[in-house]
């Protein structure tokens, strides 16, 4: 066993179908009186949900929320808390709902109640991220942790099957990251091995079975985990990649990271056999890095950079920027070896231990 450090963070987590329910004893119990609802204007039908929920507990909707949480979005939703008079936020919908509680709590100290409808795991992580000028700056807070998170596989039966494939892999990429993390631990390892599982099992009972209640449940248990990992340790060189992808051209989120981890996998693969054990193991293949790449295929998520809007003159400019700061990664960062990794995720090859 590694020396280690583990510190946790408070969480108080409600999970079950119908479990929205719960969320005006919540609120009571954060001793919060009126609730901001946030979601993105294509999810202000389950924003009027919770609205009708709450009653007179109901302060009002910004409806606003956006990926990647442009610094615009994030001024006018704290100058809605604070017309509105609210004590405490209700951000319903995926991580840029999440994204922009959390930019609403780091300028005031509002209470975050989250509920998750993807897989992206923010509710579970003290990280913000705000955009402003075309940068995306992201940090540490703890004043941004979600107090209160309410997984209700419900509200997750309508996510397009695409998404939630992506999604999915958004989650995964959080806990395989987790297992090679500089700051990883024993607690974190048993989570991260047990989302990827709980995912691998679930991604293609939902594929199959879109409506079906057990697959959505057990893949938002994944998320669950694999978000836990994201807010309790570092992360390594995937995230670097997909945050710069996202960030400098603006790719989508979670089908960045789908493509780009099995070969961020790849070229990680010697300097942390562990952690690659337990990733096969847990998604039952022999490597890391095809087994993730083969469970994308099986769910029909896309394989290559090209294919999502990336063009083959934005590689060099991508690993300019990815190599500016160093960070901690167990293979050192060596310019050829991460351009050939760029150019197998822009192609979409199967990858083969680099
Ligand atoms: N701070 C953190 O710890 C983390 C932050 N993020 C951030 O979250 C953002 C991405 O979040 P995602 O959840 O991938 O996407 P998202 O929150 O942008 O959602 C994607 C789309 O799906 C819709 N949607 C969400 N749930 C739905 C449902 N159940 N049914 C139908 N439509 C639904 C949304 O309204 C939106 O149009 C990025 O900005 C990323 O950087 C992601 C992970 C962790
Ligand atoms: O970029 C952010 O808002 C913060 C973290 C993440 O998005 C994690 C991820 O890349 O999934």
């Amino acid at each position: 066993m590694q020396p280690f450090l583990y510190t946790s963070q408070p969480a108080r987590v409600i999970f079950g179908a119908g479990k929205m329910a719960q969320l005006g004893q919540e609120i009571e119990a954060l001793g919060a009186r009126r609730a901001l609802v946030l979601c993105t204007p294509q999810q202000r039908d389950s924003a009027q949900k919770v609205m009708r929920l709450l009653g007179d507990r109901a302060a009002g909707i910004f409806d606003q929320a956006v990926m990647h949480v442009p610094i615009e979005s994030a001024r006018e939703a704290r100058e809605a808390a604070r017309r509105l008079d609210a004590d405490c936020a209700v951000a319903i919908g995926g991580g840029s709902t999440t994204g922009l509680g959390k930019a609403i709590a780091l300028d005031s100290g509002l209470p975050i109640i989250a509920i998750p409808t993807t897989y992206a795991g923010s509710e579970m992580t003290p990280i913000y991220g705000i955009t402003e000028a075309g940068v995306k700056k992201t940090g540490r807070d703890m004043r941004v942790l979600p107090r209160t998170v309410i997984y209700d596989p419900e509200l997750t039966l309508g996510l397009p099957v695409a998404l939630s494939a992506t999604s999915g892999i958004n989650a995964i990429a959080h806990a395989a990251e987790g297992l090679y993390s500089a700051d990883g631990n024993p607690v974190m390892a048993l989570m991260a091995e047990e989302g990827i599982r709980a995912l691998g099992q679930a991604l293609p009972a939902i594929v199959r079975d879109p409506r079906g209640l057990a697959g959505r449940a057990d893949a938002l248990y994944g998320a669950w985990l694999c978000g836990t990992v994201l807010g309790h340790v570092g992360m390594a060189l995937h995230h670097k990649l997909c945050h710069t992808l996202g960030g400098s051209f603006n790719l989508p989120h979670a089908e960045t990271h789908t493509i780009v981890l099995p070969h961020a996998l790849a070229y990680n693969g010697r300097a942390a056999p562990d952690a690659m054990r337990r990733i096969a193991r847990a998604l039952g293949g022999t490597d890391a890095a095809q087994a993730v790449y083969d469970l994308a295929r099986a769910l029909g998520a896309p394989l290559a950079l090209r294919d999502i809007g990336l063009r083959q003159q934005d590689l060099d400019r991508t690993l300019d920027i990815a190599l500016q700061n160093q960070y901690p990664n167990p293979r050192p960062l060596e310019r050829e070896a991460l351009r050939r990794l760029l150019q197998n995720a822009f192609d979409g090859t199967r990858p083969s231990p680099d």
